[in-house]
């Protein structure tokens, strides 16, 4: 069976549907799929909860299970597509953790400052300029001074906002979508309120099709042209969480900006999933967390992204000219490393994005990330994008083979995927729109099953094959439970 995987990656690429032949319907033809992808082997890097650790109850000692394919119950990987919430722990971060422990046992204080040779690690003070420096590609970045790790994604939101959105009397409006995570809203909202103002009348809330939930790039483009004039700030998801869309970060960038409107984009949902480009789109600031596609752990440090021509003198913010940096909400990790010591009181922020830390970050938290970095170091995004196109793919041409005769007796549909159809305009989440009250059965059934994914009330299932662990083979096992669950 001759599988043209770079054919698939070819036609998806120009935003067209692959088209899988009838015996791509096989566990046979999924393990070819999967023999063919040059990226299987990084699989290996990560811990997949087995069916069995998912059941249990009690801490008894770590197992590191192998990952090899197994017919034994205890090491029989579960099906984890739920890397759009909590991604898989990578093997090296127990290794990343316990050289900081190390360090911190060796050197204590002095850890700040050095590190242990053939340590994996930078001193404590350097380290969140080295993850900086791990996530060029990720991100799109021109230097690591446009990136920055702290704190978590809320908070970097708000102190983002704290900077890039000055409302005036003129220009006083955020452009957001119908359904951010609900943290933006209420960051949104709290940031309008926080400046004396009303989301009445200062938040413009972008909708979907009420059918499909879809938003078209031509609906935000006339909201940019209609409130142009009255808006400081466009705050999108380069993916919404709940649909799986993935925005023109490019396009709607240019054209808010062709209207003076300063933009933002949380990139919870993108960074580590579609490829991005964020210096050359000229985006103003993005925030994302790590603990979805880039693996780093529960609630683990969150990233910053501030373009280079907010870092100097070009930065048309007023208070550019009377402070000689953008305003901020400031600390004194803030402060440029080389007098960060010296303990002044006058504040002078570190170059980039780096003069927007406010406090000494978690070595640990820190660690965890360079481990979680250096896997994706293994490879390129544009190499894990090539593979999500096609993994999503065959999830999604799987399950229209499950749609088509699978109507019930009013001729409705057993679900429907309400992530776009078009290749380009989704990363590697298919949303599931379940019929009314069928949610917990399904979740159940899915559970039962061995699949870990994520299920959004009231109706709505997420499926997110994660290019870097997850198998075609996983797929295919995923549409044999999900086929008897949704039978139930
Ligand atoms: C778009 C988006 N914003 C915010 C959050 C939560 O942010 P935090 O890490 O601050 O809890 C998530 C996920 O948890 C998210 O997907
Ligand atoms: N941080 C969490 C803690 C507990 C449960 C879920 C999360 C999520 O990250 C949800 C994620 N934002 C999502 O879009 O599913």
């Amino acid at each position: 069976m001759a599988i043209e995987y770079q054919s698939f990656v070819k036609t998806l690429r120009s935003g067209l549907k692959a088209e899988f032949p009838p015996e791509a319907k096989s566990i046979e033809y999924a393990k070819q799929l999967d023999a063919s992808d040059e990226l299987g082997s990084l699989r290996n890097n990560f811990i997949i909860p087995t069916k069995v650790s998912l059941k249990k109850k009690a801490l008894n000692g770590f197992l590191p299970g192998p990952m090899a394919i197994t017919s034994s119950e205890e090491t029989s990987p579960s099906v984890y597509f739920v890397g759009n919430s909590l991604g898989a722990q990578p093997k090296c971060i127990r290794n990343y953790l316990d050289t900081q422990l190390e360090t911190w046992a060796s050197l204590g204080v002095n850890g700040h400052f050095s590190s242990l040779e053939k340590s994996p690690l930078t001193s404590w003070q350097d380290l969140a300029a080295d993850c900086a420096q791990k996530s060029l590609d990720l991100v799109g970045a021109a230097s690591p001074t446009e990136i920055i790790y702290m704190n978590t994604l809320t908070v970097n939101l708000h102190l983002m906002m704290a900077s890039f959105y000055r409302p005036t009397e003129k220009r006083h409006k955020i452009i957001a979508e119908w359904k951010p995570f609900p943290s933006d809203s209420y960051a949104i909202a709290s940031q309008i309120q926080w400046h004396g103002l009303s989301p009445s009348t200062s938040l413009i809330e972008i909708q979907p099709d009420p059918e499909t939930n879809y938003i078209p790039t031509s609906r935000i483009l006339s909201l940019i042209s209609e409130h142009g004039d009255s808006t400081a700030l466009l705050l999108l998801p380069g993916i919404q969480y709940y649909t799986g869309q993935l925005f023109d970060i490019p396009l709607i960038t240019r054209a808010a900006h062709e209207k003076g409107i300063t933009v933002g984009w949380d990139l919870a949902h993108a960074v580590g999933n579609v490829e991005l480009s964020l210096h050359a789109w000229d985006v103003d600031f993005a925030v994302w967390c790590t603990y979805k596609y880039l693996n780093a752990g529960p609630g683990a440090i969150a990233g910053v992204f501030v373009h280079e021509k907010h870092h100097g003198p070009a930065d048309p913010d007023p208070s550019y000219a009377e402070l000689g940096y953008r305003h901020r909400l400031a600390g004194w990790y803030g402060a440029d490393k080389a007098v960060r010591f010296n303990m002044e009181k006058e504040f002078r922020p570190a170059e980039g994005a780096h003069g927007f830390q406010v406090s000494n970050p978690s070595a640990i938290d820190l660690a965890s990330l360079s481990g979680a970095l250096s896997v994706f170091n293994k490879t390129r995004m544009c190499q894990l994008r090539d593979k999500a196109l096609v993994l999503t793919a065959y999830l999604e041409w799987l399950l229209e083979g499950l749609l088509a005769g699978n109507s019930d007796k009013n001729g409705q549909p057993a679900f429907k995927i309400i992530t776009p159809g078009n290749p380009l305009e989704r990363g590697s989440q298919l949303s599931l729109l379940l019929k009314p009250g069928s949610l917990d059965k399904v979740s159940k059934a899915l559970q039962e099953g061995g699949v870990v994914c994520d299920a959004r009330k009231p109706d709505v299932i997420r499926v997110a094959p994660v290019p870097m662990y997850c198998r075609f083979e996983d797929v295919w096992q995923f549409i044999e439970v999900f086929r008897k669950a949704i039978h139930l």
